[in-house]
């Protein structure tokens, strides 16, 4: 195997490769930049719990490959370092001063990573030195922190939000990682979603630069689901699952009443995955609206058409939102970022209740009675779902494990139902999106029967300039040629 190592931009990539096309995107190792570092033997070994594991540690050579759909000739392509303890640690338990920050939006399964984190230190590593940032990045340098021990956070899982407090904005990473240095910590775990991990990597990189023995883990957190490479993350299913009251709620109010209109705004600032799936779960929804499917109201093939039609069919329609979608729309603009640098979003439900309201009335003349919810922050603030909880145990577990090991500047993640160690560039790199010429999409538009918009504008267009028309089915390359907005 031939191994490289090649700064991209600030960041170091280890790319391993094997052979048939194997690719290992390794994840640094403190020994790569501190010679010399003595190991220990690691005590999971003697732990009574773990006793009759018949192999306690990951080989090293263990890697998890990125696609899983492999056809006989295929190139074997991008794999990841498998989690898990290692047979030597390169902290001795009594050395390691851990500290745990939680970044941006809130999230269920905040707490349970901050518990298993610590729950994991000192019951797997006899570590007994973990602290808390108070109220995210910022906290490093303009805040106290708090002692984090089992006690402590017994039973903080059943809570939602996060004991430590969060925040947007604020990243300095010169003051972070001088607050790190004075503070004698030496395992830094940071949970946060893409806009924190981004921060984690220079943190990461400085850390480096200043040649420090410590380790820096990241675990992705995102209620949108917007992070690359991991199959899903933490909080997401309790998302959507407690969509499903919001969704539920619209469906027995816009039921019980002539002409009912039950319009439903989800989080999701650039991509749809809650919506999609909160709608894919219920079956009570007409009509879900997604940022990455453009979508438009009056004509042919709009949403007002479609609307009118499942009104006089159904005499109630539910509408699924998704805050990123539609944005285009709104003229108003609300130029603008928040404190951490993400675009400020015009509120679409509002938008949306208003528009409805407005062509009924006005063009239509039909009454419609509608009912707008926004439940956000209410799904934000809950505790995580059972299953929720136990994929949170296990990335943190993987964190501890990984930082332990002397692990740096990676993510704990799951890929294809595998745990494993993803480098900070890997996710920072783009984000996650819904996929719309995907099965997943179609599977949406199939069960909720909604106008897929872009086809029937596309039709139009077509039409008008005398190109092939698309089918019911993704347009044809010729097609795609003739129309950039194909999909
Ligand atoms: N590109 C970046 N570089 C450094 N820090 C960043 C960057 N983007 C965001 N941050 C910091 O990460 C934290 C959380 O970011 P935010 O975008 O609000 O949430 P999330 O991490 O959930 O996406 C904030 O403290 C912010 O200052
Ligand atoms: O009102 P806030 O706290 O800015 O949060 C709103 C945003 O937070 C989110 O929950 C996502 O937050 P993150 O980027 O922190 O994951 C979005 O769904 C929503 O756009
Ligand atoms: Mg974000």
């Amino acid at each position: 195997m031939e191994a490289t190592s090649n700064g991209q931009g600030q960041h170091h990539m280890k790319i391993v490769k094997g052979d048939c096309g194997y690719i290992l995107e390794d994840i640094p190792h403190l020994s790569d930049y501190i010679p010399d570092l003595p190991t220990y033997h690691n005590p999971l070994q003697d732990n009574p719990a773990y006793a009759a594991v018949k192999k306690h540690f990951i080989d090293t050579d263990d890697t998890v490959t990125q696609k899983i759909l492999v056809h006989k000739d295929s190139q074997r392509g991008v794999h990841f370092r498998r989690a898990g303890p290692r047979q030597r640690v390169y902290f001795h338990s009594g050395e390691v001063h851990a500290c745990i920050v939680t970044c941006g939006g809130l999230c269920p399964g905040l707490n349970t990573v901050i518990r298993e984190i610590v729950c994991g230190l000192y019951h797997m590593y006899g570590v007994n030195r973990v602290i808390g940032i108070d109220g995210g990045y910022k906290g490093f340098y303009a805040k106290n922190t708090l002692t984090l021990d089992p006690k402590v956070v017994n039973d903080i899982h059943k809570r939602g939000g996060t004991i430590l407090g969060t925040s947007r904005g604020g990243h300095d990473t010169m003051k972070i990682v001088d607050s790190i240095q004075d503070r004698g910590i030496n395992q830094v775990y940071i949970i946060g979603g893409d806009g924190t991990q981004r921060g984690a990597a220079l943190i990461y990189e400085e850390i480096r630069r200043r040649g420090l023995k410590v380790a820096v883990a990241g675990i992705p957190k995102t209620i949108d689901n917007d992070i690359p490479v991991i199959d899903r993350s933490f909080g997401f299913d309790t998302a959507v699952e407690e969509a499903q009251r919001a969704i539920n709620a619209a469906h027995v109010e816009a039921e019980s009443m002539e002409n009912g209109v039950g319009l439903v705004k989800l989080m999701g600032r650039n991509c749809g995955f809650i919506a999609m799936y909160a709608t894919l779960a219920n079956r009570d929804v007409d009509c879900c609206l997604i940022p990455e499917s453009p979508f438009y109201l009056e004509g042919k093939g709009g949403l007002f058409e479609y609307m009118e039609k499942t009104l006089k069919e159904n005499g109630h329609i539910v509408i699924v939102i998704a805050e990123g979608a539609g944005q285009e729309l709104l003229t108003e603009s609300l130029d603008g970022t928040d404190a951490s640098g993400n675009k400020l979003l015009k509120d679409v439900g509002l938008w949306m209740s208003h528009k409805i309201k407005e062509y009924f009335a006005q063009k239509r003349k039909m009454p419609i009675n509608l009912k707008y919810i926004d439940p956000t922050y209410m799904i934000r603030a809950i505790p995580a779902n059972a299953s929720d909880n136990v994929y949170c145990t296990l990335l943190a577990q993987g964190a501890v494990h990984g930082a332990m090991a002397g692990f740096t500047g990676f993510i704990s993640g799951l890929v294809n139902g595998a745990h494993t160690y993803i480098p900070f560039p890997r996710i920072t790199e783009n984000q996650n999106n819904v996929v719309i010429t995907d099965r997943m999409w179609a599977r949406l538009l199939s069960s909720t029967n909604q106008p897929s918009f872009l086809w029937a504008r596309d039709m139009a267009k077509a039409k008008k300039e005398g190109c092939p028309l698309p089918t019911q089915s993704p347009p044809s390359p010729k097609a795609e040629n003739c129309n950039n907005n194909s999909v």
